[in-house]
Protein backbone atom coordinates (compact mmCIF):
# COMPACT_ATOMS: atom_id res chain seq x y z
CA UNK A 1 0.00 0.00 0.00
CA UNK A 2 1.62 3.39 -1.11
CA UNK A 3 0.65 6.19 1.96
CA UNK A 4 -0.96 9.33 -0.04
CA UNK A 5 0.77 12.21 1.80
CA UNK A 6 -0.28 16.40 2.12
CA UNK A 7 2.50 18.71 2.56
CA UNK A 8 1.96 22.16 4.17
CA UNK A 9 4.16 24.75 3.38
CA UNK A 10 6.99 24.56 0.27
CA UNK A 11 9.74 26.20 1.43
CA UNK A 12 13.05 24.78 1.86
CA UNK A 13 12.26 21.72 3.76
CA UNK A 14 9.66 21.29 2.38
CA UNK A 15 10.48 21.01 -1.01
CA UNK A 16 13.44 18.60 0.20
CA UNK A 17 11.37 16.17 2.07
CA UNK A 18 8.56 16.15 -0.95
CA UNK A 19 12.04 15.64 -3.23
CA UNK A 20 12.83 12.85 -0.36
CA UNK A 21 9.17 11.06 -0.66
CA UNK A 22 8.96 10.88 -4.43
CA UNK A 23 12.30 9.69 -5.18
CA UNK A 24 14.65 8.76 -2.33
CA UNK A 25 12.24 6.96 0.01
CA UNK A 26 9.70 4.12 -0.43
CA UNK A 27 6.22 3.27 0.39
CA UNK A 28 4.61 6.85 -0.16
CA UNK A 29 3.75 9.47 -2.58
CA UNK A 30 2.77 12.79 -2.02
CA UNK A 31 -1.03 13.26 -3.36
CA UNK A 32 -1.41 17.55 -2.60
CA UNK A 33 1.19 20.19 -1.45
CA UNK A 34 -0.13 23.99 -0.47
CA UNK A 35 1.68 26.95 0.79
CA UNK A 36 0.73 31.15 1.20
CA UNK A 37 2.43 31.37 -1.81
CA UNK A 38 0.29 28.90 -3.99
CA UNK A 39 2.59 29.97 -6.94
CA UNK A 40 5.79 28.85 -5.16
CA UNK A 41 3.40 25.17 -4.48
CA UNK A 42 2.59 24.74 -7.92
CA UNK A 43 5.99 25.08 -8.83
CA UNK A 44 7.17 22.51 -6.22
CA UNK A 45 4.51 20.24 -7.57
CA UNK A 46 5.44 20.14 -11.23
CA UNK A 47 9.02 19.57 -10.09
CA UNK A 48 8.51 16.74 -7.60
CA UNK A 49 4.97 15.61 -7.78
CA UNK A 50 3.60 16.15 -11.42
CA UNK A 51 0.17 14.94 -10.42
CA UNK A 52 -0.43 16.47 -7.18
CA UNK A 53 -3.34 18.54 -6.08
CA UNK A 54 -2.66 22.46 -4.84
CA UNK A 55 -5.69 23.14 -2.70
CA UNK A 56 -5.75 26.41 -1.48
CA UNK A 57 -4.77 26.46 1.93
CA UNK A 58 -3.86 23.52 4.94
CA UNK A 59 -7.56 23.40 6.34
CA UNK A 60 -8.44 22.23 2.79
CA UNK A 61 -5.13 19.95 1.98
CA UNK A 62 -5.77 18.42 5.73
CA UNK A 63 -9.90 17.68 4.72
CA UNK A 64 -9.04 16.49 1.29
CA UNK A 65 -10.29 12.46 1.99
CA UNK A 66 -7.34 11.17 -0.61
CA UNK A 67 -4.38 12.62 2.56
CA UNK A 68 -4.08 10.02 4.40
CA UNK A 69 -0.91 11.94 6.55
CA UNK A 70 0.09 15.63 6.47
CA UNK A 71 3.70 16.75 7.02
CA UNK A 72 3.77 20.40 8.12
CA UNK A 73 6.60 22.58 7.02
CA UNK A 74 5.30 26.15 6.83
CA UNK A 75 6.76 28.43 9.55
CA UNK A 76 7.02 27.70 12.95
CA UNK A 77 4.20 30.53 14.13
CA UNK A 78 1.34 28.08 12.19
CA UNK A 79 2.55 25.12 12.65
CA UNK A 80 -0.09 24.22 15.87
CA UNK A 81 -3.17 25.03 14.17
CA UNK A 82 -2.59 22.66 11.25
CA UNK A 83 -0.93 19.68 13.55
CA UNK A 84 -4.48 20.73 15.43
CA UNK A 85 -6.77 20.32 12.40
CA UNK A 86 -5.10 17.04 11.47
CA UNK A 87 -5.64 15.54 15.00
CA UNK A 88 -9.51 16.67 14.54
CA UNK A 89 -9.63 14.72 11.55
CA UNK A 90 -7.70 11.62 12.96
CA UNK A 91 -4.84 12.17 10.95
CA UNK A 92 -1.19 11.34 11.16
CA UNK A 93 0.92 14.45 11.42
CA UNK A 94 4.64 14.75 10.76
CA UNK A 95 5.55 18.55 12.20
CA UNK A 96 9.23 20.13 11.22
CA UNK A 97 10.70 21.55 14.64
CA UNK A 98 9.21 22.99 16.49
CA UNK A 99 6.21 21.73 16.87
CA UNK A 100 4.90 25.19 18.15
CA UNK A 101 6.50 28.13 18.90
CA UNK A 102 5.31 28.56 22.70
CA UNK A 103 4.77 25.74 25.28
CA UNK A 104 1.39 26.84 25.64
CA UNK A 105 0.37 25.55 22.13
CA UNK A 106 2.30 22.45 22.32
CA UNK A 107 0.57 22.03 25.14
CA UNK A 108 -2.78 22.59 23.25
CA UNK A 109 -1.34 19.54 21.16
CA UNK A 110 -0.46 17.09 23.49
CA UNK A 111 -3.77 17.53 25.27
CA UNK A 112 -5.58 16.99 22.07
CA UNK A 113 -3.26 14.22 21.38
CA UNK A 114 -4.18 12.65 24.44
CA UNK A 115 -7.96 13.01 24.33
CA UNK A 116 -7.57 11.78 20.80
CA UNK A 117 -6.08 8.34 22.83
CA UNK A 118 -3.38 7.19 20.25
CA UNK A 119 -0.73 9.07 18.87
CA UNK A 120 -0.68 10.96 15.51
CA UNK A 121 1.92 13.43 15.62
CA UNK A 122 5.58 13.25 14.84
CA UNK A 123 7.84 16.04 15.23
CA UNK A 124 10.96 16.37 12.92
CA UNK A 125 13.50 16.28 15.46
CA UNK A 126 15.90 14.21 13.01
CA UNK A 127 19.23 13.95 15.11
CA UNK A 128 18.11 11.30 16.95
CA UNK A 129 18.44 9.46 13.70
CA UNK A 130 21.63 10.73 12.65
CA UNK A 131 24.28 7.64 13.09
CA UNK A 132 26.51 9.97 14.77
CA UNK A 133 24.39 10.73 18.08
CA UNK A 134 23.34 7.22 18.09
CA UNK A 135 26.62 5.93 18.31
CA UNK A 136 27.51 8.60 21.02
CA UNK A 137 24.20 7.42 23.32
CA UNK A 138 25.11 3.92 22.57
CA UNK A 139 28.51 4.65 23.91
CA UNK A 140 26.93 6.13 26.95
CA UNK A 141 24.18 3.47 27.22
CA UNK A 142 26.95 0.90 27.58
CA UNK A 143 28.72 3.36 30.42
CA UNK A 144 32.31 3.31 28.81
CA UNK A 145 32.86 7.23 30.14
CA UNK A 146 30.89 6.52 33.28
CA UNK A 147 27.84 8.43 34.72
CA UNK A 148 27.89 11.60 32.49
CA UNK A 149 28.86 15.04 34.33
CA UNK A 150 29.08 17.69 31.24
CA UNK A 151 28.51 18.26 27.78
CA UNK A 152 30.50 21.30 25.93
CA UNK A 153 28.29 21.62 22.26
CA UNK A 154 28.14 24.06 19.61
CA UNK A 155 26.11 24.72 16.78
CA UNK A 156 26.85 26.93 14.31
CA UNK A 157 25.59 28.46 10.55
CA UNK A 158 27.64 29.76 8.36
CA UNK A 159 25.22 32.92 8.17
CA UNK A 160 22.09 33.59 8.66
CA UNK A 161 18.88 36.09 6.95
CA UNK A 162 17.08 38.97 7.78
CA UNK A 163 14.36 37.63 9.18
CA UNK A 164 16.01 35.83 12.02
CA UNK A 165 15.83 37.24 15.32
CA UNK A 166 18.54 36.76 18.41
CA UNK A 167 15.43 34.59 19.90
CA UNK A 168 15.40 32.29 16.62
CA UNK A 169 19.22 31.41 18.21
CA UNK A 170 16.89 29.29 21.25
CA UNK A 171 13.30 28.62 19.58
CA UNK A 172 14.62 27.99 15.81
CA UNK A 173 18.51 27.08 16.69
CA UNK A 174 19.12 25.77 20.00
CA UNK A 175 15.59 23.73 20.13
CA UNK A 176 17.76 20.84 17.97
CA UNK A 177 19.82 20.51 20.98
CA UNK A 178 17.03 21.15 23.81
CA UNK A 179 15.62 17.62 22.11
CA UNK A 180 18.65 15.65 21.57
CA UNK A 181 20.33 16.15 24.96
CA UNK A 182 17.11 15.37 26.93
CA UNK A 183 16.85 12.20 24.44
CA UNK A 184 20.88 10.89 24.63
CA UNK A 185 20.68 11.41 28.25
CA UNK A 186 17.10 10.37 29.33
CA UNK A 187 16.91 13.45 31.54
CA UNK A 188 14.87 16.81 31.70
CA UNK A 189 16.21 20.28 32.19
CA UNK A 190 15.78 22.55 35.63
CA UNK A 191 17.53 25.67 34.77
CA UNK A 192 18.53 27.88 31.91
CA UNK A 193 20.51 30.82 31.94
CA UNK A 194 21.95 32.40 28.80
CA UNK A 195 25.17 34.75 28.12
CA UNK A 196 26.10 37.11 25.56
CA UNK A 197 29.77 37.08 24.61
CA UNK A 198 31.06 39.70 22.48
CA UNK A 199 28.97 40.27 19.63
CA UNK A 200 30.64 38.89 15.89
CA UNK A 201 30.45 42.18 13.34
CA UNK A 202 29.36 39.60 10.76
CA UNK A 203 25.64 39.55 12.22
CA UNK A 204 23.19 41.78 11.37
CA UNK A 205 22.83 44.71 13.49
CA UNK A 206 19.40 43.52 15.10
CA UNK A 207 21.31 40.82 16.49
CA UNK A 208 23.16 39.40 19.03
CA UNK A 209 25.41 36.14 17.99
CA UNK A 210 26.90 34.15 19.30
CA UNK A 211 25.20 33.33 22.53
CA UNK A 212 26.18 30.68 25.02
CA UNK A 213 23.24 28.57 26.99
CA UNK A 214 23.53 26.92 30.42
CA UNK A 215 21.51 23.89 31.43
CA UNK A 216 21.03 22.16 34.23
CA UNK A 217 19.30 18.69 34.31
CA UNK A 218 17.56 16.98 37.41
CA UNK A 219 20.54 14.24 37.30
CA UNK A 220 22.42 17.68 37.87
CA UNK A 221 24.73 17.85 34.44
CA UNK A 222 25.82 20.76 33.43
CA UNK A 223 25.86 21.49 29.49
CA UNK A 224 27.13 24.76 27.56
CA UNK A 225 25.78 25.18 24.62
CA UNK A 226 27.20 27.67 21.90
CA UNK A 227 24.83 29.13 19.10
CA UNK A 228 26.86 31.24 16.86
CA UNK A 229 24.97 30.97 13.23
CA UNK A 230 27.07 33.88 11.93
CA UNK A 231 30.43 31.71 11.97
CA UNK A 232 31.03 31.95 8.36
CA UNK A 233 33.34 29.09 7.77
CA UNK A 234 30.75 26.66 7.51
CA UNK A 235 27.86 24.44 8.98
CA UNK A 236 29.22 22.81 12.54
CA UNK A 237 27.61 21.02 14.93
CA UNK A 238 29.85 20.11 17.92
CA UNK A 239 29.21 17.97 21.22
CA UNK A 240 31.62 16.69 23.41
CA UNK A 241 30.05 14.76 26.74
CA UNK A 242 32.28 14.19 29.35
CA UNK A 243 31.64 11.49 32.13
CA UNK A 244 33.53 10.01 35.13
CA UNK A 245 36.01 7.77 32.93
CA UNK A 246 36.49 9.25 29.60
CA UNK A 247 34.94 12.17 27.05
CA UNK A 248 32.97 10.78 23.93
CA UNK A 249 32.72 13.72 21.07
CA UNK A 250 30.05 13.34 18.22
CA UNK A 251 32.14 11.97 15.18
CA UNK A 252 32.49 14.46 12.35
CA UNK A 253 30.82 13.57 8.90
CA UNK A 254 32.91 11.84 6.80
CA UNK A 255 35.54 13.39 4.67
CA UNK A 256 37.83 13.04 2.60
CA UNK A 257 41.64 13.89 4.07
CA UNK A 258 43.06 15.77 1.78
CA UNK A 259 47.59 16.33 2.26
CA UNK A 260 48.48 19.18 0.25
CA UNK A 261 50.86 21.94 0.45
CA UNK A 262 52.41 20.85 3.68
CA UNK A 263 48.57 21.37 5.26
CA UNK A 264 46.52 18.54 6.12
CA UNK A 265 42.83 19.77 5.45
CA UNK A 266 39.28 18.55 5.60
CA UNK A 267 35.90 19.83 4.27
CA UNK A 268 33.41 21.60 6.42
CA UNK A 269 29.59 21.60 5.28
CA UNK A 270 27.52 24.32 4.38
CA UNK A 271 23.91 23.52 4.99
CA UNK A 272 22.11 21.62 6.97
CA UNK A 273 20.49 19.76 4.47
CA UNK A 274 23.66 17.80 3.53
CA UNK A 275 24.75 17.29 6.80
CA UNK A 276 21.86 15.80 8.60
CA UNK A 277 20.73 14.27 4.72
CA UNK A 278 20.85 10.74 5.81
CA UNK A 279 18.93 11.41 9.38
CA UNK A 280 16.09 13.26 7.44
CA UNK A 281 15.86 10.36 5.06
CA UNK A 282 15.58 7.73 8.04
CA UNK A 283 13.46 9.77 10.04
CA UNK A 284 10.87 10.40 7.59
CA UNK A 285 11.01 6.85 6.32
CA UNK A 286 10.38 5.81 9.77
CA UNK A 287 7.14 8.06 9.83
CA UNK A 288 5.98 6.39 6.59
CA UNK A 289 6.39 2.75 8.47
CA UNK A 290 5.00 3.88 11.62
CA UNK A 291 1.90 5.36 9.94
CA UNK A 292 1.14 2.12 8.16
CA UNK A 293 2.14 -0.21 11.49
CA UNK A 294 -0.05 2.61 13.48
CA UNK A 295 2.21 2.82 15.83
CA UNK A 296 4.83 6.01 15.63
CA UNK A 297 8.59 6.07 16.77
CA UNK A 298 9.97 9.40 16.26
CA UNK A 299 9.61 12.48 18.87
CA UNK A 300 6.30 12.40 20.70
CA UNK A 301 4.17 15.74 21.14
CA UNK A 302 5.53 15.64 24.61
CA UNK A 303 8.97 15.70 23.79
CA UNK A 304 7.74 18.80 21.10
CA UNK A 305 6.32 20.10 24.35
CA UNK A 306 9.44 19.84 26.37
CA UNK A 307 11.71 21.15 24.58
CA UNK A 308 9.14 24.76 23.97
CA UNK A 309 9.18 24.76 27.89
CA UNK A 310 13.36 24.71 27.64
CA UNK A 311 12.75 27.32 24.80
CA UNK A 312 10.52 29.59 26.44
CA UNK A 313 12.96 29.70 29.79
CA UNK A 314 15.92 30.13 27.58
CA UNK A 315 14.16 33.44 26.08
CA UNK A 316 13.26 34.69 29.71
CA UNK A 317 17.11 34.59 30.39
CA UNK A 318 18.02 36.61 26.95
CA UNK A 319 15.89 39.14 28.45
CA UNK A 320 16.64 38.72 32.18
CA UNK A 321 20.45 37.87 32.14
CA UNK A 322 18.97 35.11 35.47
CA UNK A 323 19.07 31.64 35.89
CA UNK A 324 15.81 30.62 34.92
CA UNK A 325 13.47 27.36 36.28
CA UNK A 326 12.37 25.33 34.03
CA UNK A 327 9.11 23.08 35.09
CA UNK A 328 7.22 20.71 33.16
CA UNK A 329 3.53 19.87 33.48
CA UNK A 330 2.98 16.21 34.40
CA UNK A 331 3.37 13.81 31.61
CA UNK A 332 -0.18 12.46 30.07
CA UNK A 333 -0.41 8.09 30.22
CA UNK A 334 0.19 8.43 26.64
CA UNK A 335 3.66 9.35 26.35
CA UNK A 336 5.13 7.23 28.98
CA UNK A 337 7.52 4.65 27.04
N1 LIG B 1 14.71 19.71 11.01
C1 LIG B 1 15.51 20.64 10.50
O1 LIG B 1 16.72 20.54 10.55
C2 LIG B 1 14.92 21.83 9.83
C3 LIG B 1 13.64 22.24 10.13
N2 LIG B 1 13.15 23.39 9.60
C4 LIG B 1 11.84 23.84 10.04
O2 LIG B 1 10.93 23.73 8.94
C5 LIG B 1 10.02 24.83 8.93
C6 LIG B 1 10.16 25.55 7.58
O3 LIG B 1 11.48 26.03 7.46
P1 LIG B 1 12.09 26.43 6.03
O4 LIG B 1 11.66 25.46 5.01
O5 LIG B 1 13.55 26.64 6.25
O6 LIG B 1 11.38 27.84 5.81
P2 LIG B 1 11.00 28.53 4.42
O7 LIG B 1 10.72 29.96 4.74
O8 LIG B 1 12.02 28.21 3.38
O9 LIG B 1 9.65 27.80 3.99
C7 LIG B 1 8.45 27.90 4.71
C8 LIG B 1 7.31 27.91 3.71
O10 LIG B 1 6.07 27.91 4.43
C9 LIG B 1 5.18 28.78 3.77
N3 LIG B 1 4.15 29.18 4.71
C10 LIG B 1 4.26 30.08 5.72
N4 LIG B 1 3.10 30.17 6.39
C11 LIG B 1 2.24 29.28 5.82
C12 LIG B 1 0.93 28.89 6.08
N5 LIG B 1 0.21 29.44 7.07
N6 LIG B 1 0.38 27.93 5.31
C13 LIG B 1 1.07 27.37 4.30
N7 LIG B 1 2.34 27.71 4.00
C14 LIG B 1 2.92 28.65 4.76
C15 LIG B 1 6.05 29.92 3.26
O11 LIG B 1 5.43 30.64 2.21
C16 LIG B 1 7.30 29.17 2.81
O12 LIG B 1 7.22 28.77 1.45
C17 LIG B 1 10.39 25.69 10.14
O13 LIG B 1 9.57 25.35 11.20
C18 LIG B 1 11.84 25.31 10.42
O14 LIG B 1 12.18 25.48 11.77
C19 LIG B 1 13.85 24.09 8.67
C20 LIG B 1 15.11 23.70 8.32
C21 LIG B 1 15.75 22.54 8.87
O1 LIG C 1 16.51 23.51 11.74
C1 LIG C 1 17.33 24.20 11.20
C2 LIG C 1 17.08 25.60 10.80
O2 LIG C 1 15.71 25.90 10.87
C3 LIG C 1 17.84 26.49 11.79
O3 LIG C 1 17.70 27.84 11.42
C4 LIG C 1 19.30 26.12 11.81
O4 LIG C 1 19.96 26.88 12.78
C5 LIG C 1 19.48 24.64 12.11
O5 LIG C 1 20.85 24.34 12.07
C6 LIG C 1 18.73 23.80 11.11
O6 LIG C 1 18.88 22.43 11.39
Amino acid sequence: MTLKIGVIGTGAIGEDHIRRCMQALSGAEIVAVTDVNLERAREVASQYAPGAKVPEDGESLIALPEVEAVIVTSWGGTHARYVLEAIRHGKYVFCEKPLATTAEDCLKIVEAEAAHGKRLVQVGFMRPYDAGYRALKALIDKGEIGEVLMIHAAHRNQRVGANYKTDMGITDTLIHELDVFRWMLGDDYVSAQVIFPRRSGKAMEHMRDPQIVLLETKKGIRIDVEIFVNCQYGYDIKCAVVGELGEASLPMPPAVELRKSAALSTEIMTDWKERFIAAYDVELQDFINGVKARKLNGATSWDGYCASVAADACVKAQESGRIEPIAMQSRPALYNA
